[in-house]
């Protein structure tokens, strides 16, 4: 994992620090000091540089220590000490002196020279080879630094030739000359005249440094600019992703008002209220429900069961409403309008995270009966994307549940006497939780449950209830009730079941979008999801259906994936709900999302192992059923 962009050949401050930290440690000083072949030193000082987040090449370790030599003994050499300039020439002055002081006295001919040069030249033989292409420009090659504005400033800089001891511009060009005289670069083209032959060394130097830590100074400038406005382009783009998924939640809404519904006096959009009246009336229009798209009910809407009974006979003649809502083509397009509103959810796998940000998820359940359940729904919080999983259980399937996975975070407790305190105690560090895979219907294990789903509600974390949690709910509905981060996944029979103890009259089978409605409604607007041959998704405002194509393979432990996916993409949703157009609810996106994967898990396992598919197989599936749904 890189902690630090090295953009281009471009060395950051943090990243020359720590190659310097490197290059200064007392066996790499041993390695390189008189010791002419040395790249397998600068091999390694690139390795410890990589495990420390930054990917170099040896080549560019050597260049960048050979580029801060030079500047060391530029500013160490101008006497710039005293004011202070030597800090703007060699940024790096006091850890250079420290390490070199270290080291014995190195020539700073030798550091200047672009010649063959010390501890700096990557075995001798390629050093021979850069210098025989004389027109590049060296200065560029040597620092491995991007040109700065002003070039003038580097085109004279290898031509100054800074001897310790020289007085005068002549002896200058003297030891010049005879330097490259004998030097392998004496084929080199002439270089250009300086024009400051005649100035005193001194002033020159001063006037060449000022310039030189001036042109650094501008090029980091504009590299800060580019690089804001690099930022600022990005963020652009990404509201613009956001806008553009908010015209699209708009769009469902005003498809749905849009209907013509008779006895509408207005066509706002409207979330629909409890029932102020009679609050025991559910208040829907079943064939308002839209197939893959969100719905509202209007204004003017039935409030009571009368006014839905004349409602409802209306809705049945009306052809537009089937039309523009019918399974059909909706089907299709239903999937191509809410995947979009999932995939903006699944949070970028950024390396500046640390463990936990992306889901910490506990799972309530597990007996001696049921192991296998609580593990498939944890294990499926993992793979869909959390980074910790916990299975709040009893004692007896705690071990079998850790033989497992080791993956999972599995505590023993849920049998113990104080097991709402020691459950408690992690709630704060949970995004959510899914209660009920594998739970049995002990009365103890019921009560303590209970209490635990009580504890999360006043911590606002989203509760996801599926399987015997849902015979919890049936008993005492007020453990869920109300609660708009609940989320309901019953099958048909548990969806009866609570159907049943919410209204206390038969299901009717007929219409499972009025009873799924109806059903969240009486439990205040929590989110049902009807699993079936289709999911039927509704917060009692809205229905969504999710078609996924699954298969006729029913082994059991399908309905833990879904809840431990569900776990894991409502923690996502909520997080991401500043972002969502308003009308849009967190908990249905999220249960799209889950639905969608679970069958997809199911027809990939499917196409596989056929009849012999088991729940263990569809998990093998998550992850490249996650990436075909929603990461392309
Ligand atoms: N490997 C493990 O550890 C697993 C453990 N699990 C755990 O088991 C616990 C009990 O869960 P459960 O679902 O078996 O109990 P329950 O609600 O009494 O239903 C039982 C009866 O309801 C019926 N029925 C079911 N679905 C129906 C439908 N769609 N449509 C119509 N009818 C339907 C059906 O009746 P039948 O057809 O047999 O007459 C069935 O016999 C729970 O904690 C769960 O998490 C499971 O997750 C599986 C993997
Ligand atoms: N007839 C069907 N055709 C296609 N998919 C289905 C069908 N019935 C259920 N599913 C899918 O299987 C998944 C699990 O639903 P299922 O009804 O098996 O849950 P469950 O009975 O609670 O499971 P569990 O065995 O875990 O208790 C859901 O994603 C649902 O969409």
């Amino acid at each position: 994992m890189l902690l630090n962009s090295t953009r281009g050949f471009l060395w950051s401050d943090v990243e020359t620090r720590t190659l310097l930290k490197i290059w200064g440690e007392q066996d790499i000083q041993t390695a390189l000091d008189g010791n002419f072949r040395n790249s397998h030193v600068y091999r390694d000082v690139a390795r410890r540089l990589a495990e420390m987040g930054f990917e170099r090449t040896p080549e560019q370790c050597r260049v960048r220590i050979k580029s801060l030599k030079r500047q060391f003994v530029l500013a160490k050499e101008g006497n710039l000490r005293n004011n202070g300039q030597h800090h703007k020439i060699c940024k790096f002055y006091d850890a250079m002196e420290r390490i070199l002081s270290s080291r014995s006295q190195i020539d700073p001919q030798e550091l200047l020279d672009s010649g063959v040069v010390g501890d700096e030249t990557m075995d001798g033989t390629e050093e021979e080879e850069e210098e025989a292409d004389p027109p590049r420009d060296q200065y560029l090659e040597d620092t491995g630094e991007c040109s700065y504005p002003q070039t003038q400033v580097k085109m004279e800089y290898p031509a100054v030739v800074i001897p310790v001891t020289v007085e005068n511009s002549t002896t200058v060009k003297q030891t010049s000359n005879s330097h490259s005289a004998g030097s392998p670069s004496s084929s080199r083209p002439k270089r250009p005249k300086k024009r400051h032959a005649g100035l005193p060394l001194e002033s020159m130097m001063e006037r060449f440094l000022e310039q030189s830590a001036e042109a650094e100074q501008n090029f980091y400038h504009m590299e800060d600019q580019r690089l804001d406005a690099e930022d600022r382009r990005r963020e652009a783009e990404h509201s613009r992703e956001l806008h553009t998924l908010q015209v699209l939640g708009q769009m469902f809404s005003s498809i749905a008002t849009r209907n013509p519904v008779p006895v509408a006096t207005a066509t706002t959009a409207v979330p629909l209220a409890r029932n102020t009246t009679d609050p025991s009336a559910p208040t829907l229009a079943a064939n308002h429900v839209t197939r893959g798209y969100w719905s509202h009910l209007p204004v003017g809407s039935p409030q009571s069961h009368a006014e839905w009974a004349s409602f409802h006979s209306r809705q049945q003649s009306n052809p537009v409403i089937d039309r523009s809502f019918s399974i059909g083509s909706a089907a299709h397009r239903g999937m191509d309008d809410i995947l979009p509103l999932v995939k903006n959810i699944v949070p970028p796998l950024i390396s500046k995270k640390h463990k936990g940000q992306d889901g910490r998820i506990g799972i309530v359940g597990g007996c001696q009966e049921y192991t296998g359940a609580p593990y498939f729904a944890a294990i499926t919080a993992l793979k869909v994307g959390a980074d910790l999983s916990h299975v709040f259980c009893t004692k007896d399937a705690a071990t079998v549940i850790k033989s497992y996975s080791p993956e999972l975070i599995v505590h023993p407790v849920l049998d113990s006497p104080n097991a709402v305190e020691e459950i408690e105690k992690w709630l704060p560090r949970l995004h959510s939780l899914v209660v009920g895979p594998g739970l049995g219907r002990d009365e103890m294990l019921l009560k303590n449950t209970k209490e635990v789903i009580e504890k999360s509600k006043s911590r606002d974390i989203p509760v996801v209830i599926d399987a015997d949690g849902l015979w919890l709910v049936a008993q005492q509905p007020s453990v869920i009730q109300g609660y708009n981060k609940g989320i309901l996944t019953p099958n048909y029979m548990e969806f009866t079941r609570l159907y049943e103890a919410m209204h206390h009259e038969p299901l009717d089978s007929s219409d499972h979008q009025r009873s799924a409605m109806e059903l969240s409604v009486a439990l205040g607007n929590v989110t049902i999801v009807l699993k079936g041959e289709e999911d039927l998704i509704t917060d009692g405002n809205k229905v969504i259906w999710c078609q996924q194509k699954g298969s006729g393979r029913r082994c059991g432990g399908q309905g833990d994936l879904l809840s431990g996916a569900l776990g894991v993409l409502a923690h996502w949703a909520y997080t991401s709900s500043a972002n969502m157009n308003k009308s849009i609810n967190p908990s249905v996106v999220a249960a799209f999302g889950a639905c969608s994967l679970t069958r997809q898990c199911n027809t990939q396992a499917f196409h596989k192992y056929g009849r012999a598919t088991v729940t263990s197989d569809m998990i093998q599936e998550i992850s490249s059923a996650f990436k075909k749904l929603f990461d392309s």
